[in-house]
């Protein structure tokens, strides 16, 4: 065991017809004794539930979603989760026993002090609205939820207000409206289009400072998922009882956001801005969500099959484009910020959120990038999708955005760069300019072209983007992106 210096609250629970035994110790339970054969060999083949030779398990708190002790049938109840195997899902269970050989007192108090663990620094009981989109992705979001989803945040204690999407621009209403004091997060069980929506919805609010710091936490149901996968890490970022237990259990980290400016419009976008090639993954694949995650592939040959240079102006605020430089302070704050200082009161700005500090004519302090590109791709968080790491420098509130221009290159030499994309290796490519900015203007050169924000396809015509510093909160159990311990730049 990991933990022996701790609170031992022994209790003898005899099921139907075994004995063992729960320990509370410093960061997990502990469940010792004889096993049938059946339950001995699940639980033992577990990762989560650590075993020794002697038959004991382990469940860390953070596992833990429940524990209920019933003092008429001396019955206590663990809801945990756990992996069937170490590289595989993680399972929703729960564990059900007679105790004996403890008072009720001390069986009530050793089910409190879980309780105490399990939650140590969260709210429980969160009050959440949910917004299912049973279209997005392979159309399994609403079976997901009511199956696997449901169940889990029901026996956390949580209140539901459900709401399954109907139609494009649904979840941008609800959200525009929502009775802020009335939710402590809201879900999304979708890809990240409904996400996009939903913050597009807040900052469309009465109150939008106040809307958009509602923590958003998203359950990975679409074939675009890259908000989970940077929450959630590559191992459980399409995992939804991971993602579960983050609804549960994530705590809120305050993150940038960025401001577009479209002919005269504004919107949100929390994830990426993309032309050419990259933007093909996304604009014109939508017919196939059906194919998954596979989309984005077919959409990247496509792309690739046509490859042609973007023809496009991009002119940036910068902040830095040394890679060496951008390299070091990504270290630093990977080492040193383990979670994001407290959020600044909020103060709503006069005349609502969507006004841009920086006109979009002017230029002074502007950079204008004049080297010829297959893709400028920009956005926030390391992953836009399970083999693509496009912004490994990005951090969640270091109020820049990351952008990444790929230079005039062949097919071989791109393909290599899309390998290269998987562990982020790309950022070092000499072909690959790295920029951190506060702010960008793209301005086409032509009719023809894509753009794509968060997956979204958007009209071809001149934009701009600023970083809107912490203005979102999302739920974490890691305090920042879950990035590999070893991973470094
Ligand atoms: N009932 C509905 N019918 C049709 N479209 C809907 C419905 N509910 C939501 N939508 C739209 O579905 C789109 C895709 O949503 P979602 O992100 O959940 O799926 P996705 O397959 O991952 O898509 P993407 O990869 O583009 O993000 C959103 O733009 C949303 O407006």
């Amino acid at each position: 065991m990991s933990e022996t210096t701790s609170t031992q609250v022994d209790i003898l629970v005899p099921g139907k017809n075994y004995t063992t035994s729960c320990s509370l110790h410093n960061s997990a339970i502990t469940i010792t004794g004889t096993f049938p054969p059946l339950h001995f060999l699940i639980v033992h083949l577990g990762d989560a539930c650590r075993k020794d030779l002697k038959g004991t398990i382990e469940i860390p708190f953070q596992h833990v979603v429940a524990s209920n002790f019933h003092r008429d049938t001396k019955s206590l109840e663990i809801a945990y989760t756990w992996r069937k195997r170490a590289k595989g899902p993680l399972s929703f269970t729960s564990l059900k026993a007679e105790v004996e050989g403890s008072s009720l007192e001390a069986a009530q108090d050793w089910s409190a002090q879980l309780m105490d663990k399990a939650y140590e620094g969260v709210q429980r009981n969160r009050r959440l609205k949910v917004l299912v989109n049973p279209y997005g992705g392979v159309g399994k979001a609403v079976s997901v939820f009511t199956k696997t989803v449901e169940p889990i945040l029901r026996a956390a204690g949580c209140t539901l207000d459900v709401v399954y999407t109907t139609h494009h621009g649904h979840a941008t209403e609800i959200a525009s409206k929502l009775p802020l004091d009335a939710f402590d997060a809201l879900l999304t069980v979708s890809g990240d289009g409904l996400i996009h929506e939903v913050l597009n919805g807040l900052a469309q609010h009465s109150e939008p400072r106040k809307a958009l710091s509602t923590a958003v936490a998203p359950i990975p149901t679409g074939s675009g998922n890259a908000l989970s996968l940077n929450l959630m890490g590559i191992k459980d970022g399409f995992d939804v009882v991971a993602a579960s237990i983050n609804a549960i259990k994530g705590k809120p980290i305050s993150v940038d956001l960025f401001l577009i400016t479209q002919s005269g419009k504004s919107s949100i976008s929390f994830m990426s801005q993309s032309v050419g090639l990259m933007a093909d993954l996304d604009v014109g694949t939508d017919h196939l969500r059906w194919l998954g995650e596979t989309r984005f592939l077919y959409g990247f040959l496509r792309g690739l099959i046509r490859l042609k240079s973007c023809n496009i102006e991009l002119s940036y605020r910068i902040a830095e484009d040394n890679k060496a430089k951008i390299s070091d302070t990504f270290r630093g704050m990977r080492k040193h910020q383990k979670s994001s200082p407290p959020s600044p009161p909020i103060i709503e700005e006069e005349g609502g959120l969507l006004q841009p500090k920086y006109s979009t004519t002017d230029t002074e302090g502007w950079t204008t990038f004049s080297k010829p590109a297959i893709y400028v791709y920009a956005g926030k968080g390391p992953y836009v999708g399970r083999d693509y790491m496009a912004f490994p420098a990005s951090l969640p509130d270091d109020g820049l955005i990351d952008i990444v221009v790929r230079g005039r290159s062949s097919r071989g030499e791109i393909l290599l760069t899309l390998d290269e994309g998987r562990n982020g290796t790309h950022f070092w490519n000499e072909n690959v300019n790295y920029i951190k900015a506060h702010a960008y203007r793209m301005r086409p050169l032509s009719s023809k072209g894509s753009l794509s924000i968060d997956g979204e396809a958007f009209p071809f015509e001149e934009f701009q983007v600023e970083v809107l510093p912490r203005y979102g909160s999302l739920l974490s159990l890691h305090d920042t992106y879950a990035l590999d311990s070893d991973f470094t730049l």
